[in-house]
């Protein structure tokens, strides 16, 4: 099996490095030239902090490419799987671009994202495409070009992602074999993974609680545990969540009854973590608020609910990492 990843950066180097050393043929697609160079140089690391002693393949095992080049690969020698590990902003601002000559293909794509919106997106971009939604509860943290650090495992679920303003559950689709067979590699890897019926759910489970955490943990530059340090914490947290349980509720979304429970649990359970959002913010990157509060803020208004906090706190975070004028 070939799969294609692009976005060789935190989840896209563990995925890379633990499928290669499971004997699946990856080819990792990179932003720059330097960094594909640098791997099939120095070899890729996967390491971890536990003890755990780190995966190692060494360069000459390792296909890595801009992925300017990826197109016209795929044109000569399809892949079986194409793993998109961008980020939010380059998926909706570069991917288009990069697929554009695919985009009569019926390639078989799942995405890694957080938030919501990309997968609609994508499907207008490849409509051909059958595109796959994976929600995982892995960490990764990219130390340098070749290094990644497996910072904490989890699990990945991977379905289809049929997303609509609701989310009724698409039943398992005909093709569904594909998918068992991207499973049953990431199972290889040691991976915990499943094809799910319910990506939906968790799609918007997720969301609910990065829309809670991340924005806040970014604003007040402080891990996830700190959140619940203070009732005025706890009173704006429960603020956003309130907006965000509206919305849901409006849309037919379905939640867990417990919903804000899950919340704290994640904050207890993750309480060391610096949240995605908190490090994009500290490395002066981009965040992907919009596609997270700015997603709910979308849904509110496609309903006319007012969402003044989601609207405020993307505005806020996404003022915190604009370049100065
Ligand atoms: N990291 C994690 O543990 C988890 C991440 N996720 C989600 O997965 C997604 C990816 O996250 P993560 O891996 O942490 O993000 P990273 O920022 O670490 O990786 C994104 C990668 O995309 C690359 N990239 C940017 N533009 C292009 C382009 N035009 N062509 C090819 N590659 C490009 C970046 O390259 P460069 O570095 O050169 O700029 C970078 O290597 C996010 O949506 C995140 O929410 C979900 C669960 C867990
Ligand atoms: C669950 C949480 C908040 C863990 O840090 C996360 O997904 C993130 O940081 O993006």
């Amino acid at each position: 099996m070939i799969i294609d990843i692009i976005g060789a950066g935190s989840l896209g180097l563990l995925l890379a490095g633990k499928l290669i050393h499971a004997g699946a043929g990856i080819r990792i697609w990179c932003r720059s030239s330097e960094q594909a160079e640098a791997l099939k140089q120095e070899g890729l690391t996967v390491g971890y902090e536990d003890g755990t002693a780190p995966v190692f393949i060494p360069g000459k095992e390792i296909f890595a490419a801009p992925a300017s080049a990826f197109a016209d690969t795929v044109l000569r020698d399809p892949g079986d799987w194409l793993v998109i590990t961008l980020k939010q902003q380059a998926f909706h601002e570069k991917l288009p671009e990069l697929l554009l000559p695919l985009k009569n293909k019926s390639l078989q794509m799942v995405c890694f994202q957080n938030g919501y919106g990309h997968l609609e997106r994508l499907q207008e971009i490849m409509p051909y495409a059958s595109i796959w939604a994976a929600v995982t509860t892995e960490a990764a943290k990219r130390k340098t070009l070749t290094k990644v650090i497996h910072a904490g495992r989890g699990e990945t679920w991977i379905g289809e992602g049929g997303l609509g303003g609701s989310s009724p559950e698409p039943e398992i689709p005909v093709h569904a074999p594909a998918a068992i067979s991207l499973v049953d590699i990431l199972l290889t890897a040691g991976f915990s993974a499943s094809v799910s019926k319910e990506v939906n759910t968790m799609i918007y489970r997720k969301l609910l609680i990065n829309a809670v955490i991340n924005p806040l943990t970014a604003v007040w530059r402080i891990q996830n545990g700190e959140l619940l340090a203070s009732e005025q914490r706890l009173l704006v947290m429960k603020e956003l969540y309130a907006e965000a349980i509206t919305v849901f509720d409006a849309c037919g979304i379905a939640h867990e009854e417990n919903a804000w429970d899950s919340i704290i649990e994640v904050c207890r359970a993750t309480s060391g973590n610096i949240s995605s959002m908190l490090a994009d913010v500290l490395s002066s990157r981009a965040t992907e608020i919009r596609w997270i509060n700015g997603s709910i803020v979308d849904l509110a208004e496609r309903r006319g609910i007012q969402v003044p906090l989601h609207r405020w706190i993307c505005q806020l975070v996404e003022g915190m990492s604009a370049r100065e004028r």
